[in-house]
């Protein structure tokens, strides 16, 4: 096939599938309702009500900006108008100094506000909780102040009024309704921008590192990475939003433009509308916005303040009634019936998965090796001076009483705890022995975990929890979710795949922990008592699993305490008490010894077995 004749394919394909996404009813449907944006200020033509419109776009831009951070990221900033302020005062700056239009100095902004994210967003996104968003003040009441404090460059407190030069070039019009334009056009924006990453590799991965850090770190996450990415779009496009917004309004003060009230109020709308959703900021905004314009349109001077009430009320209101917001509370009813208008309803299960991670390397040589491994917890000593040796293609059993040192050591070999002394190594793909020294590196190194307790994505299905470890292998949403199918498949899981994940028994939520691990590809997969809690047939069913897998080259080490189904399962066995190892063998010959019986088996295991 020529070039021509490729690129030509390439862009009939393209075409193709911008038409099928636009055949879908939650497009069209979407597309429709926001054009009503431009439709009704153009039907009523009245200024207040072109203002009104101006409004909804410019604060349901900063919400779905806002939401990309404080919804997918789960990092409730509310000092988010510190971008808002940073583009408006760069683009206001480069058109007074240097003659730039505002087309160019939003990008400028843009980039100076991600850049000022990274330097936030790093420090303070090991912060947990309230702190983040109390860090996150005080970085805006800094800014605010140096702002104030630097009269020269900014106007100080007094503010400055951006250059009034009219037309397109200088986004400075007579007709408002070219400021609508722009707001509709920024609004759209943030709206893809949201959208696509929702719908990608980040937003799962966002999605994963709010509801469980550990879960999406085994999965090979790198969690500050994605917050960073994160808080970069975010910031980016806060920023765009605020230089518009700065031409719209003709004027800067410190108090408008690094506004606490604000972030509250952007917050506020994404809390109204649905935490972390894509139309969630946008309803919050269309359903608060109005009331309180209106109100204070209709009221004039004496409803000062009342914008804040109308805000207020409508929070108390819907955290009573609906925790969710409007989208958790109605979402789902509502996409069904738009899924019910033609187009709806597709789905592509039918994709062939992606080809596997072959697993290569030589048959009982050392896949990991763990030496002398010491973990002290203050005082106590949780795993002391234990060595391990794993073969690639064994299954190694670990037994031992409750609080041995057993989930210690795994943690240990996955880089989930940094031993106090002792080294863990790891057989990497080109066959040399290295140390990673993070829990995803250990994972993209092929160290496949599951958790003890278990660490599901609760608010994703049980196929979306699959694709957030089949990602690390295939990058492609397409591609993971096959590949995410084919796991459901192999676990057992696919009849239940379009279930949230909260709503899994334990047994389902054990195998989920599986799948997820199983579907990063590990060439070594640990498993954290996964056959408690299942029925005898279901620990048949595991058992059989790990067998299976075993037999597609994966090294297995399994903790258990359920006897029966290790001794089956293992080629080894090694016996840790107090943090050391005091027997390793073949099943047969562990359960004979006398020290293993007495610190853990028990007399009447022995009588049981008659051994
Ligand atoms: N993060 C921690 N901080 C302090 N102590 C810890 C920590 N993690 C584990 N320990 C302690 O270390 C010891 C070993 O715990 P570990 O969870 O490794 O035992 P285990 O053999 O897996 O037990 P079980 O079979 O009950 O899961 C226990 O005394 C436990 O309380």
């Amino acid at each position: 096939m020529t070039a021509k004749a490729i690129s030509s394919a390439a862009t009939s394909q393209k075409r193709s599938s911008f038409l099928t996404q636009l055949a879908n009813p939650r497009v069209y449907c979407a597309l429709l309702a926001l054009s009503l944006i431009l439709i009704v200020p153009a039907v009523i033509d009245s200024p207040f009500v072109v203002h009104v419109f101006v409004t909804i776009c410019v604060f349901a831009a900063l919400s779905t900006a806002w939401n990309i951070v404080g919804g997918y990221a789960g990092q409730l900033s509310l000092g988010h108008t510190v971008f808002y302020g940073i583009g408006g005062y760069t683009t206001a700056l480069l058109i007074q100094h240097f003659g730039i239009s505002p087309w160019l100095g939003m990008w400028a902004g843009a980039a100076l506000s991600a850049l000022v994210g990274i330097g936030i967003g790093y420090p303070c996104f090991r912060l947990r909780g309230p702190f983040f968003s109390l860090a996150t003040i005080a970085f805006l009441e800094v800014v605010r102040l140096l702002s104030i404090h630097f009269t020269g460059v900014t106007g100080g407190a007094a503010g400055l009024i951006v250059p009034l030069n009219l037309g397109w070039a200088w986004m400075i019009f007579e007709d408002k309704f070219n400021y609508l334009y722009i707001a509709f056009g920024l609004l759209l924006l943030t709206l893809i921008v949201s959208w696509a990453i929702r719908n990608s590799r980040l937003g799962f991965y966002l999605t994963a590192v709010r509801e469980r850090e550990d879960a999406a770190l085994a999965a090979g996450v790198n969690n500050t990475n994605v917050k960073l990415k994160a808080v970069m779009i975010s910031a980016a496009l806060t920023s765009l939003v605020g230089s518009f917004h700065a031409m719209y309004m003709t004027f800067l003060e410190p108090a408008t433009m690094f506004s606490l009230a604000t972030s509250i109020e952007i917050a506020m709308f994404s809390l109204i509308g649905g935490l972390g959703t894509v139309v969630g900021p946008l309803l919050g905004t269309v359903l608060v916005v109005p009331i309180a314009e209106l109100a204070r349109g209709w009221l004039g001077a004496s409803a000062n303040g009342l914008h804040g009430f109308v805000y207020g009320t409508v929070l108390v209101i819907i955290t009573l009634t609906l925790p969710g917001g409007l989208v958790g509370t109605f979402g789902n009813r509502v996409g069904g019936w738009i899924d019910r208008l033609p187009g709806g309803g597709r789905r592509d299960d039918g994709r062939e998965a992606p080809a596997q991670r072959p697993i290569t390397g030589e048959p009982v040589k050392p896949i990991l090796e763990a030496k002398n491994l010491v973990m002290k917890f203050g005082g106590l000593t949780a795993t002391d001076n234990v060595s391990v040796t794993l073969l690639r293609g064994e299954i190694l059993g670990i037994i031992g009483p409750n609080g041995a040192g057993k989930t210690t050591l795994f943690s240990q070999i996955s880089g989930f705890l940094q031993p106090t002394s002792g080294t863990v190594g790891i057989v990497g793909p080109d066959g040399s022995m290295t140390s990673p020294t993070s829990a995803d590196e250990f994972a993209r190194l092929g160290v496949g975990r599951t958790f003890q307790i278990v660490q599901p994505f609760g608010k994703l299905t049980v196929l979306e929890n699959i694709m957030v470890g089949a990602f690390m292998r295939h990058p492609k949403v397409d591609d993971a979710r096959a590949a995410a199918l084919r796991v459901a498949r192999l676990v057992g899981l696919d009849d239940i795949k379009d279930v949230e994940a909260r709503n899994l028994p334990i047994g389902g939520l054990k195998r989920l922990e599986v799948a997820r691990t199983l579907a990063t590809e590990p060439s070594i997969l640990l498993l954290d008592e996964v056959m408690a809690g299942q029925s005898q047939s279901d620990t048949q069913k595991m058992v059989n699993l790990v067998r299976t897998i075993r037999d597609t080259g994966v090294t297995v080490i399994a903790i258990e305490h359920n006897m029966q189904a290790i001794m089956s399962l293992s080629d080894r066995i090694v016996v840790i008490d107090s943090g050391r190892v005091i027997a390793q063998g073949n099943p047969q010959e562990v359960v004979k010894d006398r020290r293993v019986i007495e610190a853990y088996l028990g007399e009447d295991f022995v009588d049981a077995q008659g051994i």
